[in-house]
This record gives C-alpha cells, sequence and structure tokens, in this order.
C-alpha cells in the first residue's frame, strides 16, 4: 500500500527518552506534525533485554526507531564493563534483529570515540575506527553489530554533546565554577561541543528525508562548528554563565590531560568532518557558540522556576 507522506506522520520510537538527547529530541519532535512519537525510558523500554525489545516493537510497530541510549561514562567503563558492553554493543543488537525482524530501520548514535585521534585535520566516515578505551570499543562494536544485522540503518557520530539535561561537561563546569575560586580545564585535547538540541534538529531533518523516499542510510558525522578544547569550551561556559551570576572562580587554569590522574584515555583530537551529512542530505553544522549561549540561558530560567516553585 503506498504511503501519503504529507498526512500521514511518521512514527518513531525514541529509546532512552529521558537521557539528554533523547530529551530534547522527543520534546522537538512531539511539536512537529511531521511525527508521531512514543517516548520510552529505560524503565519501560530496556534495550539490553532481547524479549523486552521484541515486545515493545511489536506493540508499537513503529516506521523508525531512534536508539538513544548509551553507557556513557567513559571513566567509569573499565569498572562496569558488563553493564557498557550490555548497553552500548549487546543492546545495539537486540534493537538490529528485531527492528530487521520487521523491516523497521534504526537510527542509531555514536561516538568520535571510536577514533584514536591521532589525525588533526579531522575524521571523515571512511577513516578507520581505532578506539582507545572501553568505551570507544563498545560503541564501534556496537556500530558493527548494526550494519551486520540491518542494512536500513543511520550511525550519526557526534561528539562532546552539551545540554541543560543531565550530568555533562557544561553542567559539571558551571558548578565547578560556582564552588571553587580556581577551576583547571586541559588544553591539549581538540573537538568539537555539540549541543543536544541541535542534535535533534539534525536526527529529524535526516528522518523527514529518509520517510520521504531518500535511500541515504548509512555513517554520517556530526558536531557543532569550530574546533576547541576543554579549556576553550570551559572559557565560553564561563563568560555566557557570567552574564547571569557572579562566579566564584576567578581563574581557569590551562592543564594537560597527563595532569589529571583518574582519567581514562581519550582521544588527542577527534574532530569530526561532517562534509558527507551535507552534501548527502544538505545539512550544514550550526556554531556550537550560539548554541552555548541559549543552553545557559535555559540553565538559568530552569534554576529560577524550580527556585520559584
Ligand atoms: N554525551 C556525549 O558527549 C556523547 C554521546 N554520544 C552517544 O549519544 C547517545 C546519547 O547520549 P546522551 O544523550 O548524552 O546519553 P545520556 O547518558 O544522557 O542518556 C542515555 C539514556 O539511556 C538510558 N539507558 C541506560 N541504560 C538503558 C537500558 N538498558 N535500556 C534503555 N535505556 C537505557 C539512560 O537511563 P538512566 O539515566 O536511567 O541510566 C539515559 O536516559 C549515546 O549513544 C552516546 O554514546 C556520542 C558522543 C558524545
Ligand atoms: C575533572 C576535569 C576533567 N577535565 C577534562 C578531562 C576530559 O577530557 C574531560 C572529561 O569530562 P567528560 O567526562 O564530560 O568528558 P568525556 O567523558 O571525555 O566526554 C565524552 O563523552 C562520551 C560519551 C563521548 O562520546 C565523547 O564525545 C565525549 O563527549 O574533561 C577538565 O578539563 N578539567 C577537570 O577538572
Amino acid at each position: 500500500m503506498e504511503q501519503d507522506f504529507l498526512t500521514t506522520p511518521a512514527r518513531i520510537l525514541i529509546t532512552g527518552a529521558d537521557g539528554q538527547i533523547g530529551y530534547f529530541l522527543n520534546q522537538a519532535a512531539v511539536t512537529d506534525p511531521f511525527f508521531s512519537v512514543v517516548a520510552l525510558t529505560d524503565h519501560e523500554f530496556d534495550i539490553s533485554d532481547p524479549e523486552q525489545v521484541q515486545r515493545q516493537l511489536d506493540l508499537h510497530m513503529p516506521d523508525y526507531v531512534i536508539n538513544t541510549t548509551g553507557f556513557n561514562t567513559v571513566d567509569r567503563a573499565g569498572t562496569q564493563s558488563e553493564r557498557c558492553v550490555a548497553l552500548n554493543t549487546d543492546g545495539v543488537e537486540n534493537l538490529a534483529l528485531a527492528c530487521g525482524d520487521l523491516s523497521i530501520p534504526l537510527f542509531h548514535l555514536s561516538s568520535d570515540y571510536v577514533f584514536d585521534g591521532h589525525y588533526e585535520s579531522g575524521y571523515t566516515e571512511e577513516d578507520q575506527a581505532s578506539p582507545l578505551g572501553l568505551y570507544g570499543e563498545t560503541k564501534w562494536q556496537g556500530e558493527e553489530r548494526l550494519r551486520t544485522a540491518l542494512p536500513q540503518h543511520v550511525i550519526l557520530r557526534v561528539s562532546w554533546v552539551f545540554s541543560t539535561v543531565g550530568d555533562n561537561y557544561m553542567r559539571r563546569s558551571l558548578q565547578q565554577a560556582r564552588e571553587q575560586k580556581c577551576i583547571s580545564a586541559v588544553d591539549d585535547r581538540r573537538g568539537c561541543p555539540t549541543s543536544a538540541t541541535d542534535i535533534a534538529r539534525v536526527i529529524m531533518a535526516m528522518l523527514k528525508q529518509l520517510h520521504n523516499g531518500a535511500e541515504n542510510w548509512g555513517t554520517y558525522h556530526y558536531c557543532g562548528a569550530e574546533v576547541t578544547s576543554r579549556y576553550g569550551f570551559t572559557e565560553a561556559v564561563l563568560a555566557a554563565a557570567s552574564q547571569y551570576e557572579k562566579l566564584k572562580a576567578e581563574e581557569l587554569k590551562p592543564i594537560s590531560s597527563s595532569e589529571l590522574c583518574s582519567d581514562a584515555e581519550r582521544p588527542a583530537s577527534s574532530v569530526l568532518v561532517c562534509t558527507k551529512l551535507l552534501n548527502n542530505f544538505g545539512i550544514r553544522q550550526i556554531p556550537w557558540r550560539s548554541e552555548l549561549v541559549v543552553m545557559i540561558r535555559e540553565q538559568y530560567q530552569n534554576e529560577e522556576f524550580t527556585e520559584s516553585v
């Protein structure tokens, strides 16, 4: 039966709906008439349980599954390796196999940490993955399981995600700047911060084109425009936040990553080249700085609201 794309919304099922990307994707998609959304948290839909995956897909029969789950605590991947594998690798395969049985395309998020960080000029989708730690390794294996199980997939690799939701670098550095006179940030790791709302925009734009018949399956990169370091990003966080309050931090000290003792190994330069996304989908990068200004404003608005109730 031919589908009427102009009147029939695309039914999307979002996993990990209360995580950073899941939350903002749900928020944006529910107000867009193009989509009909089922958004499930880990309590409602545990992707590490194959029977539950099957049951939820049979129940909702979406047009697309968007997997925004992940074990993302890079420093704890080694000590919680079972959970990390169960979520980032086996869970992705559970979804891919169940989606395959029902001919549902799977949209999955992966990471710049699949690369070892030696290419200063940036990584394209063609470059060889070579993860440095367990987090990156489990993300890479998850990608590979998906490629093997289900040709109708999108893997979108993103980097350095920030938002007003959950535990992330932006919120942590803001908290540190409120509590400490001197804070430090590493200046020898290069990458591109990306806001969760911007990623939601990109996912929705890709889905619209796929749903309208573009057969652009495969692996893509997306990140905010402008390469920086954690130091450069922290500087921008402090500048934006100081518009709203007098922070305790008087000094931001640049340090090298070797000065952080309990730190997992991370890529030195994990810049993602996003030309393929532009060429295949016409989607452009947005500067992370403008997104950051909006996120910081929202952070203060949310805090004001919480204080007033
Ligand atoms: N954050 C980043 O900087 C980057 C993230 N990514 C990738 O993007 C994706 C989304 O990241 P982000 O939004 O930051 O992640 P979050 O950690 O904010 O959200 C992940 C969500 O997955 C949920 N979850 C945990 N276990 C399960 C499970 N067994 N079944 C279903 N859901 C589960 C978590 O629930 P709970 O909170 O209850 O544990 C949480 O809501 C991940 O795949 C991540 O690897 C890629 C690059 C950078
Ligand atoms: C404690 C501390 C850390 N750092 C640096 C060291 C390290 O590079 C980084 C650690 O912060 P985070 O844990 O937020 O960053 P990290 O876990 O490296 O973030 C990664 O998460 C995963 C999920 C991804 O896929 C990546 O794209 C990336 O966003 O911060 C400082 O600059 N100053 C500090 O005081």
